[in-house]
């Protein structure tokens, strides 16, 4: 690194700023090339005219969108999971996504499937020796049962990093979270507080809103694209019994449900009222509730017992005067948190390994190669070692490393044979 003064080539007399010059020598550059870098001020001009001095020589052009990221890829500096966690980094805006991203682009998800593919090659490798040497003097009894054995735990743990319940996949994306529940329970009122803005049409007619409204927010820190729903009725009119459908299957393919429930309707003062019927279908064990209008009931502290809801996933709240709000946000987001946790300080569950869904379907075509693999018995070796191949050549297709050979030729060598 040097200050410089930055000239034009074809007048060095002629000195345009005074900057750095950062000289990284290959392979210690981000691209892997020689790199110079030119640190100039950032006025406008100055960075016009050192740019058409550039463009004087001959051998410079600018740069493609994103070449130094692909340089740095031919280059083997980065893996496709790292080039996509670049990317990902530039469009995060909430802090998991963040976190998440930062994690990929440092190379986490290269270590992991890096070390799966290794190990599936060497589970290769004990084949294919079984294949030129035969089980017998040169080779060591069992190699077979070995490599089945191996087998069978890497495609335990393809199955561990597949059921991870899309995590990664959702914080990358969005998590979808649908809100629903009966006409004029509340449900545009608790979108407007979310999005703290008038975001969707609310008025004391049942069946204001038809068509699903989408915002995206941050809550806790997570992404969330938060569905606002027609309310669940029967109806005559056509174009709500469209937006009743539309908002039943928003709750069906959301990630998680909050079901919007006006308390003087669901609660009298003895008996609890069973709920909507529109709404009942839609309630799994993952659905939170938000009991509203508690300012327009006598006693609000115990209906959670009286609807038997679990505590950790309903709130009382008054979305008019505001009562419960905060406590509902701040608890709705730890919900969420729990949910779709990145990590766990109790290491009990693991980070995802799966951001991109690309990631997802290669690792599930490793896995049912495996298992065909174990569908062989030591006569069908060959035949064993192509599932095998494939299986390999699946995960390297995660980091763009598909080439079996150069690591198989490595493992080959200090293998028990040729001893
Ligand atoms: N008293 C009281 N009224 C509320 C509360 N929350 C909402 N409301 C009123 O209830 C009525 C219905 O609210 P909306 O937010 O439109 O209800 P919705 O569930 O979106 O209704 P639909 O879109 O028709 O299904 C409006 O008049 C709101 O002002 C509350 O906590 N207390
Ligand atoms: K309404
Ligand atoms: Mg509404």
């Amino acid at each position: 690194m040097q200050r410089c003064r930055v000239v034009h080539p074809e007048h060095p007399g002629e000195v345009l700023d005074d900057g750095l010059a950062v000289f990284f020598r290959a392979p210690k550059s981000f691209t892997t090339e020689d790199v110079l870098e030119v640190h100039v001020h950032s006025g406008r001009a100055i960075v016009a005219a050192v740019l058409s001095a550039i463009s004087h020589l001959p051998f410079c052009r600018p740069a493609e969108p994103g070449e130094f990221t692909r340089r740095a890829f031919n280059g083997g500096r980065l893996d496709l999971t790292q080039v996509e966690g670049l990317r990902d980094l530039i469009d995060a805006e909430t802090e998991s996504q963040r976190v998440m991203a930062l994690r990929a682009a440092g190379g986490e998800m290269r270590e992991r499937f890096e070390r799966l593919r290794s190990d599936i090659i060497h589970c290769l490798a004990m084949v294919e020796a079984l294949i030129d040497f035969g089980e017998g003097d040169d080779i060591e009894e069992g190699v077979f049962e070995q490599a089945r054995e191996e087998a069978i735990q890497l495609n335990k743990t393809i199955q561990s990093y597949l059921n991870d319940n899309r995590r990664g996949e959702i914080i990358r994306s969005g998590i979808r979270l649908a809100i629903f529940g009966p006409p004029n329970a509340g449900k545009s009122s608790l979108l407007n507080f979310l999005a703290q803005r008038e975001a969707a049409i609310v008025t004391p007619v049942p069946g204001t809103t038809r068509d699903i409204l989408e915002v995206s927010l941050d809550i806790g820190g997570l992404p969330v694209i938060v569905a606002d729903t027609a309310g669940l009725r029967q109806t005559e009119d056509v174009v709500e019994s469209i937006g009743v459908e539309r908002a039943r299957n928003m709750v069906q393919g959301s990630d998680i449900s909050l079901c919007v429930l006006s308390l003087p309707e669901t609660v009298d003062s003895t008996t609890p009222i069973r709920l909507p019927s529109g709404v009942q279908p839609l309630i799994n064990p993952n659905t939170c509730f938000l009991l509203n209008k508690t300012d327009l009931i006598s006693s609000p502290s115990n209906v959670r017992d009286v609807l038997g809801l679990p505590y950790e996933r309903a709130w009382t709240v008054s979305l008019t005067t505001g009562e419960g709000t905060s406590e509902f946000l701040s608890g709705f987001a730890s919900a969420l948190q729990e949910h779709f946790k990145l990590y766990d300080r109790l290491g009990s569950t693991e980070a995802p390994v799966i951001t991109h869904v690309r990631h997802r379907a290669h690792l599930e075509t490793a896995s049912r190669f495996i298992e065909a693999f174990l569908q062989y018995d030591a006569i069908d070796v060959v035949l064993g070692a192509e599932e095998l191949r494939y299986a390999a050549q699946a995960v390297g297709k995660i980091s763009g490393l598909i080439d079996v050979e150069d690591v198989l030729d490595a493992v080959f060598r200090d293998f028990c044979i040729g001893k």
